[in-house]
């Protein structure tokens, strides 16, 4: 149960009227989160969910609420923070950084199919069109310069054959940031994290996007891989699945037609995503942070998916 920060009907009593969202009737803490405290919260005037951020900082978070705002009133399916009265969707409770935002429909669709694939394709490539013009820049925490400060920390953790494939995906990783194909890739916010349970839908309907708090500015390719490398997949060899494949990224191109720097990048930034997601299991694998992690996520998984991508050909983009 991941409620690190226990809020109770009572605790909003003086807290809920800065809102116009009538008396708060039911609080119910959400056991899947691992990174903050979530609450579906029941009031007056519908369903929302209440979060306080257990890391994330006040100067950290108007990034993430404040585009969740941009990309909702841009017709891009994610939660709409709520305001209170003086407009603000940045909140403190019990003295941390809390927001409300509308509750989505429907529930995560584990065991994707084309379709499936499709849609999330296509509102990722209006969710990076709508994000062109949003103003706050921060960049993706969890990017190179992360990667770079966490390898010398697991480094000793892995097998002999693991190290030498982190070291050498790592210096594959920054040749390629400093090439000039990479210099040409469109970039803005990404989401950084868009896995299965991160998406919302009610039957084939993708109802919204969530949990945008690995969200940073990144390039779009980086987004499509890391949205791939999860929905697209073969879960127990991670080999990937050309139907599925093919669905995400011809929705996505209908939108937002890929580049030829892109098509060139494809590969290495499919590398990129099994890298970020193996450094960060390792970290959370080896070096638990107490309470936090309740049950950490496999290294491995990331690792097979690293070398299916180095190893095997990748589809052609488009
Ligand atoms: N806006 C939302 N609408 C509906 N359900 C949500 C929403 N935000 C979070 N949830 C639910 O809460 C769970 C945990 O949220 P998540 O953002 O993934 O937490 P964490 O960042 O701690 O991993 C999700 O799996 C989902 O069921
Ligand atoms: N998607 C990451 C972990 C991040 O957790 P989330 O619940 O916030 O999406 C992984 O699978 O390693």
């Amino acid at each position: 149960m991941a409620v690190f920060t226990p809020v109770s009907l009572d605790d909003l009593t003086d807290w809920m009227p800065q809102f116009n969202l009538g008396k708060p009737l039911a609080i119910k803490g959400i056991s899947s989160g691992i990174e903050n405290t979530n609450f579906f919260l029941t009031t007056e005037t519908g369903e929302y969910v209440l979060t306080i951020f257990e890391k994330l900082t006040f100067a950290q978070l108007p990034f993430y609420l404040h585009l969740m705002r941009h990309l909702a009133e841009r017709g891009v399916l994610v939660p709409a923070p709520v305001a209170n009265h003086a407009g603000e969707i940045l909140h403190s409770l019990h003295g941390k950084p809390a927001s409300i935002v509308t509750k989505l429909e429907g529930s995560s669709q584990l065991d994707p199919r084309p379709a499936h694939c499709a849609a999330v394709g296509a509102m990722l490539a209006k969710m990076h069109l709508a994000g062109r013009d949003f103003g706050i820049r921060q960049p993706n925490l969890r990017g190179l310069d992360w990667w770079r400060m966490t390898t010398p920390t697991v480094l000793p953790y892995l097998s002999e054959s693991n190290q030498h494939l982190l070291r050498a995906e790592l210096h594959a990783q920054e040749a390629f940031a400093a090439s000039a194909t990479y210099r040409e890739l469109p970039n803005g916010p990404v989401h950084a994290d868009l896995f299965r349970n991160n998406v919302m839908f009610d039957g084939e309907r993708l109802t919204g996007f969530f949990d945008f708090y690995f969200a940073g500015c990144d390039t779009w390719i980086f987004d499509v891989a890391v949205t791939v490398n999860d929905w697209c997949i073969d879960l127990d060899t991670g080999a990937l699945d050309a139907a599925r494949v093919r669905a995400l990224l011809d929705a996505y191109h209908a939108v937002r037609p890929f580049s030829a720097a892109e098509q060139e990048a494809w590969r290495p930034m499919l590398q990129a995503g099994a890298l970020r997601f193996w450094l960060s299991r390792l970290y959370d694998f080896h070096l638990p942070r107490e309470a936090e992690m309740l049950t950490p996520h496999d290294p491995t998984h990331f690792e097979r998916i690293l070398r299916q991508r180095i190893d095997n050909p990748v589809p052609e983009l488009f």
